[in-house]
């Protein structure tokens, strides 16, 4: 049926089809570089590099200057708002150093938690007000996708009815705002790996939280075919004695995904939510091969598990670039080729990368 008050025209429906499509094209994924200024300041000091405006910078230009053939791997990155104004020491502006690779520039929008009183200490996210406009904004300046993140909390009555329907709502509202801007929405609605649950739990679980959010999604009128999903794997809480093998993740995830998650959404592009950068492309690339049916790309939009040996490799030295390139671009290469269910691994990963990337009770 067709509807009274059309939200998108035909032409604002092919241009968000056609980036969201561009963006996870041939095993293409998403480098999440969108860090705000305190997460990337834990992750600097790890490193013992201070968090200053201009180191924060000299790091993002070292990813960003990679040969450009990393935009077969990368399809778009996530910046953060300061990301976004910045230039590399040439005097580009990093949009530009990305877009010239033909790689889509996307924003994090939202503005981080706040806490939904009366619940065992569960958020919802804040960032509705005003963002009609600062959409508008940023895609004048150059992003095409948004990026909006709601938390969900595996414990003792988490997630609640209320935390999922909010969480939800937000989202949709969200996804529903970025398209009347020209931008695509990445949904993302993250079940934390906090907890000592079993896999089997997170499945029923992320099974909940997905099955809402699409609703939500339909009835904010939300063009799907315009949209991505962000979603966590299905795994195992952090603390779970129980260990599971890539193929037992990979068949919970995609019927997880299968039962709630429409084909018309072009693209599904997991977190990596603290797994080891090659648990991340193990667990993707046995996602690419579960043997049941996969109507979307299955791809990945990695913080962590992109950017830690990256993170090691550089130490802060200039002097480093080289080897931070080569550490970035072989996570790259390894992830696009588990996009595709074509990752072997060689068995000589640095430690670095087999190192888990957890933090428990991260706030972002
Ligand atoms: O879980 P990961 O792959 O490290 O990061 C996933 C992510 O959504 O969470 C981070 C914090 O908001 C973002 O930088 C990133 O986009």
């Amino acid at each position: 049926m067709a509807h009274q008050f059309p939200a998108l025209t035909a032409a604002q429906k092919k241009e968000l089809s056609e980036i969201a499509q561009r963006i996870v094209a041939n095993g293409k994924g998403i480098l999440a570089a969108d860090e705000s200024v305190g997460t990337m300041g834990n992750r600097l000091q790890r490193i013992n590099v201070e968090n200053t405006e201009e180191n924060r910078r000299q790091f993002r230009e070292i990813l960003f200057s990679v040969d450009s053939s990393v935009s077969q791997s990368i399809g778009g990155v996530i910046l953060f708002h300061e990301t976004l104004y910045q230039k590399d020491s040439q005097g580009k502006l990093f949009r530009d150093v990305l877009k010239e690779k033909g790689i889509v520039v996307g924003i994090k929008l939202d503005q981080g938690t706040a806490p939904l009183a009366g619940t065992n200490k569960e958020t919802t996210i804040q960032g509705l007000d005003g963002l009609s406009q600062r959409c508008a904004q940023y895609k004048k300046d150059g992003a095409d996708f948004g990026k909006w993140r709601a938390v969900l909390r595996i414990d003792k009555q988490c997630p609640s009815a209320l935390a999922i329907q909010e969480n939800a709502n937000a989202l949709a509202r969200y996804a529903s705002i970025c398209q009347q801007n020209g931008l695509v929405p990445i949904v993302e609605p993250e079940v934390i790996p906090d907890g000592d649950h079993d896999m089997e739990h997170c499945q029923y679980v992320t099974e909940k939280v997905l099955a809402t959010v699409y609703k939500a999604l339909n009835d904010h009128h939300v063009y799907l075919e315009g949209t991505l999903l962000k979603p966590n794997m299905v795994t195992a809480g952090h603390a779970c004695t129980k260990k599971y093998a890539p193929e037992q993740v990979a068949m919970a995830t995609v019927t997880a995904l299968h039962r709630t998650v429409p084909a018309a959404v072009p693209g599904i592009c997991f977190l990596s939510g603290g797994m080891s950068e090659e648990d991340a492309t193990l667990n993707l690339n046995a996602i690419n091969l579960c043997p049941l049916p996969k109507p979307w790309k299955l791809s990945f939009s990695y913080g962590r598990a992109l950017q830690a040996s990256a993170l090691a490799a550089w130490g802060g030295k200039a002097a480093n670039k080289k080897a931070t390139q080569e550490a970035f671009m072989k996570r790259a290469v390894a992830n696009s080729q588990a996009a595709r269910g074509k990752y072997a691994s060689t068995g000589s990963s640095g430690a670095a990368s087999t190192q888990s990337l957890f933090t428990a009770n991260y706030t972002y």
